[in-house]
C-alpha cells in the first residue's frame, strides 16, 4: 500500500506491507533510471527463534540482492532490521519488480521504501549493506558478532558472484551460439515449413482439378443419359405431332370449306351489328327525346302545382309553455286541406289556406315530402329557391337545418340531389359547388371567409352577368363532391352566421342566412349543358319592433330586417300577379334571389313558420297575413290562367261540334242527293232500255229488209254506256279496251239519231292517267245492245251497276262537297262519307291524284284526243 509519507525531498516513496510467504512486488509507473531501494523487515512472530529459522533471498529486477538472510542471525525477534541501499534500473515501463524467496520459512516485510537516485548513471547491483537501527546497550554484544559475521559472507558472495558472472558471460556465449543455430535451424525449418505447404497446396490444386474432372465425367455422363432420354421423348413426339400434322390438314381442308360460311356469317354479323348500332342509335335518340319531354312533363306538373307555393308550419309549445299552462291559439282540423284556422281574442275565427299546412306533430320526413320534387327540377337546369319566413323562434332554422336527429330541408335536399345525380350518372354529369352567405343590414357577406376579431368583412355586391343571371364578384364557392362535403361547407357558414339578443329570443338570428347550391349538368349522350341554383335562405326573425323592444344599432337591424322582408313580399307579390315591373332591386335580398325567386321557369317554395302560443297570436296573423296574401294572388292568377285555357279548349271544342254538325249534314244531303239520282238514273235506265230494245226490234226487221249493218271492230267496240246526268243531256259513256295494256277509259260518245258513233281506238294510258284504273276496271267488257238480242236482259242488269259507279265516280270527282274536303285536306271527313255510302266504302283507299295534276292530265288526254281527231261532244265519222 504506497502511503503519504515521504522520504527526503519528496522523491522517496514509503510502501507499507505486512506479506508473508514467498512473494513478488512490481512498482508500475516509475520512469526509467536508477532506484534506490530500502527494505523494513522485523520478526514478529517466534519472539524466541533461534537462528536458521526464517532464511530467505531477496531479487530486485530478477536479480538476487540478497542472499539467504537469516533475520534470527542478524537482529532476533522484535528487532526492526533495515536493508538500505539497494539498487535497481527500470527501463522503459517495465516497472520494479522486487521478489521475495523463503530458503527456510517464509519472509516478513514490513516496508519498502524506493527513491530515484538521481547521482547514479550506471546499472549496478549492490548487495545489501544491513543498517543496523539504535539499540539499548543489551544488544551490544550481539551487534558486533553480527558484523562479523556479514563481513565474512560478504566475502563469499563476492566470490559466489565473480564465479556466477564468468557462469554467466559462458552461458551468454553458449546462448549466443545456440541462438545463432536456432535461427539457423529455424530458417531452415521454415523453408522446409513453406516448401512443404506449396508441396501441400499444389497437392490440393491437383486433386481439387481431378475432383472436378471427376464432377465434369459424372455430368457429361448424366448429361449424355438426358440426351438420349430426350432424344427418346422426342422422337415419340414427332411421332404423335406427325399424327396432329394429319390430322391439323385434315382439319384446314374442312376450315377453308367452313371460311366461306364464315364469311357470310361475319358479314350476316356486321350488318346485325350495324342495325344494332343503328338501333342504339335510334334508342339514344329516342331516350333523349324521352329524357326532354319528362323534363318538360315535369316542369309542367310542378308549374301547374304552382311556381310559387307556400307551406304553413307551426312548431310544438315548448316544455316552458306548457309548464306555464299556454293555450293553443291555432286549430288544424282542415290541415289536410291545408287550412288552418286561427282563434280571435274575442274577434271571429279566421281561416287561412296554402298549399299544405303542417301542424305541430309533422316532423321533418312530411316536411320534406312536398319539398323533394323540387331537387329533381334543380338538376333539370331550373332555378329554385326555398326559404323561411317567420317570427323569432317559430322554427324557421329548425325547418332548414333541423338537428343532427331531425335533419331539416337543406340537409334532405342535398341528399336528394347526390342520389338523383348517382342514379343519372350514367347519362348525365353533374359538377356541384356551394357557397354560404348573409344579408345582414343591406350587406352582403361570405360566411365561408373567416373574419377574425376586430378584422372588417368584405363587403361584397351583385353584378348582373346576362340575361336574368346574377352573380357575386369575389363570393367563396367551394366545389363538392359528396353529401358529406357539401354538409361541412354548409355548417361552416351557419356557424360564422351573426347572431344577436332580443327580448323575443335569445339566439335569434339577425341576418338572412342563405345558401346557394350551383350545378352544372351535362349530358353525356349529346353533351347539352344546364346551369341552375338551388337557394336554401333561413330568413331573420320577422317580429315587429314594438314587441322586441329594441333601441340603437339593434333597432337598426330589426329596420332593415323588416324593409327587405317586406320588399320580399312586394317581389313575389308582383311575381304572383304577372305585375310588368317586379320590384327585385328594392332590397339586397330580392336582388340576390332575382334569378330564382318565381320569375320564368324558377320555383319558389316558402314556409310560413308560426308559434301555437296565444301571446304569439298577433304575430302568427301578420304572417299568416303576408303569406296568404302571396299565396291567394299567385292562387288567383293561377286560376284565372287556368280559367283561360278551359276556356279556349271549351272554344275548340264548341268549333269541332259545329264543324261535325255541317259535316253530319252534308252527309245526309249527299246521301238524300244520291238517293234521287239512283232512282232518276234507275228510271232512265229503265226507259233505255226500253228503247234499246224497241230499237232492236227496229233493227231487227230492217235486218230482215236490208241485209248488212256493219259491226265495229273488236279494238273499237264499246264495253260499257252511262249518261251524262250533270249535263242533263243524252249522252252515252263508253269505256274501250287497249290493246297493250288492257287499261279502260269512259268516254262520253254522242248518239246522232239514236245510233251511236264510235271513236276511232285510244292510244294506251299515260302512267299519270292509270290512276284512273279505277274508274274503268269497273267497266269490264261487257256485252253492247249489237251482240245479240237475247243478251239485253242480262246487259240490263250490268248496265246499271256500270251506272252506279259512274255515279259513284261523279260522286266523288264532281260533288261540291267532296271537292271542298278534298281541297281542305280533311280525308278522315271522306272516309265517313265513304263508309256511309256503304258498297263504296273500298273508294277510300283510293289515292287521289292532286288537283293540278288532274287537269294536267285532262288536258294532256285533250290533246291527244285533238290530234287523233276526236274530240268530245263533236260528231266522229260515221259508223258505216
Ligand atoms: N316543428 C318543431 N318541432 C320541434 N321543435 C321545434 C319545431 N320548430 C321549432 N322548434 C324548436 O323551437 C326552437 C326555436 O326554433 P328555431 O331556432 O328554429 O327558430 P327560428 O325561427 O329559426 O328563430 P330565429 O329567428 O331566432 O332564428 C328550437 O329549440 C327548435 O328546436
Amino acid at each position: 500500500m504506497r502511503t503519504d509519507a515521504t522520504i527526503g525531498d519528496g522523491e522517496g516513496l514509503i510502501y507499507q506491507t505486512a506479506r508473508f510467504g514467498n512473494f513478488a512486488y512490481n512498482f508500475k509507473n516509475l520512469e526509467s533510471g536508477n532506484y534506490i531501494v530500502d527494505l523494513h523487515l522485523a520478526e514478529i512472530v517466534y519472539t524466541h527463534g533461534p537462528p536458521g529459522l526464517r532464511v530467505f533471498h531477496v531479487f530486485i529486477q530478477e536479480q538476487k540482492v540478497v542472499s539467504c538472510l537469516d533475520i534470527y542471525a542478524c537482529v532476533g525477534a522484535n528487532r526492526p532490521l533495515v536493508i538500505s541501499e539497494l539498487k535497481g534500473y527500470v527501463s522503459g515501463d517495465e516497472g520494479l519488480s522486487i521478489k521475495f524467496e523463503g530458503v527456510t520459512g517464509s519472509p516478513i516485510v514490513c516496508g519498502i521504501s524506493i527513491r530515484k537516485d538521481p547521482s547514479a548513471s550506471f546499472r549496478e547491483l549492490k548487495l545489501f549493506k544491513v543498517q543496523e537501527m539504535p539499540e539499548t546497550s543489551d544488544h551490544s554484544s550481539s551487534k558486533e558478532n553480527g558484523d562479523h559475521t556479514v563481513v565474512g559472507e560478504l566475502g563469499k558472495l563476492q566470490l559466489d558472484y565473480e564465479y556466477q558472472k564468468k557462469e554467466l558471460i559462458e552461458t551468454k556465449r553458449t546462448l549466443e551460439i545456440l541462438k545463432r543455430q536456432n535461427e539457423h535451424k529455424s530458417r531452415e525449418c521454415q523453408e522446409a515449413w513453406k516448401s512443404l505447404q506449396e508441396l501441400q497446396n499444389e497437392l490440393m490444386r491437383k486433386s481439387m482439378h481431378v475432383g472436378s474432372l471427376a464432377f465434369a465425367v459424372e455430368g457429361q455422363v448424366k448429361e449424355k443419359g438426358r440426351w438420349f432420354s430426350s432424344l427418346r421423348h422426342l422422337t415419340r413426339k414427332l411421332k404423335i405431332l406427325k399424327l396432329e400434322h394429319i390430322k391439323l390438314a385434315e382439319e384446314a381442308a374442312s376450315y377453308k370449306n367452313c371460311l366461306g360460311d364464315m364469311r357470310v356469317m361475319s358479314s350476316t354479323i356486321q350488318s346485325k351489328i350495324n342495325q344494332q348500332v343503328e338501333l342504339h342509335e335510334n334508342l339514344k335518340i329516342k331516350y333523349i327525346k324521352g329524357e326532354k319531354e319528362r323534363k318538360e312533363l315535369y316542369n309542367k306538373i310542378l308549374e301547374m302545382k304552382g311556381n310559387i307555393r307556400v307551406f304553413c308550419r307551426c312548431r310544438p309549445l315548448n316544455t316552458e309553455e306548457i309548464s306555464a299552462g299556454a293555450l293553443m291559439a291555432v286549430e288544424f282540423e282542415a290541415a289536410k286541406d291545408g287550412e288552418l284556422t286561427v282563434k280571435g281574442n274575442g274577434a271571429p275565427k279566421k281561416t287561412f289556406k296554402f298549399d299544405a299546412v303542417f301542424g305541430p306533430q309533422a316532423d321533418q320526413v312530411d316536411v320534406f315530402e312536398d319539398t323533394a320534387p323540387v331537387a329533381t327540377s334543380v338538376l333539370d337546369g331550373y332555378n329554385v329557391c326555398i326559404f323561411a319566413y317567420g317570427q323569432t323562434g317559430t322554427g324557421k332554422t329548425f325547418t332548414m337545418e333541423g338537428t343532427d336527429e331531425a335533419r331539416g330541408v337543406n340537409f334532405r335536399t342535398l341528399e336528394e340531389l347526390f342520389r338523383i345525380i348517382e342514379e343519372r350518372k350514367q347519362h348525365f354529369r353533374y359538377e356541384i359547388c356551394v357557397s354560404a352567405l348573409e344579408v345582414y343590414n343591406e350587406q352582403i357577406r361570405d360566411l365561408l371567409v373567416s373574419s377574425h376579431a376586430g378584422a372588417t368583412a368584405k363587403r361584397l355586391e351583385i353584378r348582373q352577368l346576362g340575361e336574368g343571371n346574377h352573380h357575386v364578384p369575389g363570393l367563396v364557392e367551394a366545389y363538392v363532391n359528396n353529401m358529406s362535403e357539401a354538409w361541412d361547407v354548409l355548417q361552416t357558414g351557419s356557424n360564422a352566421r351573426a347572431v344577436g339578443s332580443t327580448n323575443a329570443n335569445e339566439h335569434s338570428s339577425r341576418s338572412h342566412c342563405i345558401h346557394c347550391v350551383m350545378v352544372k349538368g351535362e349530358s353525356l349522350l349529346n353533351g347539352e349543358c344546364t346551369r341552375s341554383k338551388l337557394w336554401l335562405v333561413d330568413l331573420a326573425g320577422s317580429e315587429r319592433i314594438a314587441k322586441t323592444e329594441v333601441l340603437g344599432e339593434r333597432l337598426k337591424e330589426t329596420q332593415n330586417i323588416n324593409r327587405s322582408l317586406s320588399a320580399l313580399g312586394d317581389v313575389i307579390a308582383a311575381l304572383a300577379t304577372k305585375s310588368p315591373h317586379v320590384p327585385f332591386r328594392n332590397s339586397k335580398l330580392t336582388h340576390l334571389l332575382q334569378d330564382s325567386l318565381g320569375s320564368g321557369d324558377s320555383k319558389a317554395l316558402m314556409f310560413v313558420q308560426i308559434s301555437p302560443h296565444e301571446n304569439d297570436l298577433s304575430e302568427t296573423l301578420c304572417s299568416l297575413n303576408f303569406a296568404s296574401r302571396q299565396d291567394m294572388k299567385s292562387k288567383d292568377v293561377q286560376i284565372k290562367r287556368m280559367d283561360d285555357s278551359i276556356n279556349g279548349l271549351d272554344m275548340k271544342m264548341k268549333e269541332k261540334d259545329l264543324r261535325n254538325k255541317n259535316l253530319q249534314e252534308k252527309i245526309k244531303e249527299l246521301e238524300s242527293q244520291l238517293l234521287i239520282e239512283r232512282k232518276l238514273a234507275r228510271q232512265h235506265v229503265d226507259t233505255k232500255i226500253a228503247e234499246q230494245q224497241q230499237q232492236q226490234q227496229i233493227r231487227q226487221q230492217q235486218e230482215e229488209q236490208t241485209p248488212v249493218l256493219m259491226r265495229p271492230p273488236l279494238a273499237t267496240r264499246p264495253f260499257g254506256l252511262n249518261k251524262n246526268l250533270n249535263e242533263g243531256k243524252e249522252q252515252v259513256t263508253l269505256a274501250r279496251p287497249l290493246t297493250d295494256n288492257n287499261s279502260y277509259k269512259l268516254q262520253a260518245i254522242p248518239q246522232v239519231d239514236g245510233l251511236t258513233k264510235f271513236p276511232p281506238p285510244l292510244l294506251p294510258l299515260s302512267p299519270i292517267q292509270a290512276d284512273k284504273e279505277e274508274d274503268t276496271s269497273n267497266c269490264l267488257p261487257e256485252p253492247t245492245p249489237w251482240d245479240s238480242p237475247g243478251e239485253h236482259k242480262t246487259g240490263g242488269k250490268k248496265l246499271s251497276s256500270v251506272l252506279r259507279r259512274s255515279l259513284q265516280k261523279k260522286m266523288q270527282m264532281k260533288s261540291p262537297m267532296q271537292q271542298h274536303i278534298r281541297r281542305g285536306g280533311i280525308n278522315v271527313g271522306m272516309e265517313k262519307v265513304r263508309v256511309s255510302i256503304g258498297s263504296r266504302g273500298r273508294m277510300a283507299q283510293r289515292v287521289l291524284p292532286r288537283r293540278g295534276m288532274t287537269k294536267d292530265i285532262q288536258q294532256k288526254q285533250n290533246q291527244r284526243e285533238k290530234e287523233r281527231g276526236w274530240n268530245i261532244g263533236t260528231l266522229g265519222r260515221p259508223v258505216v
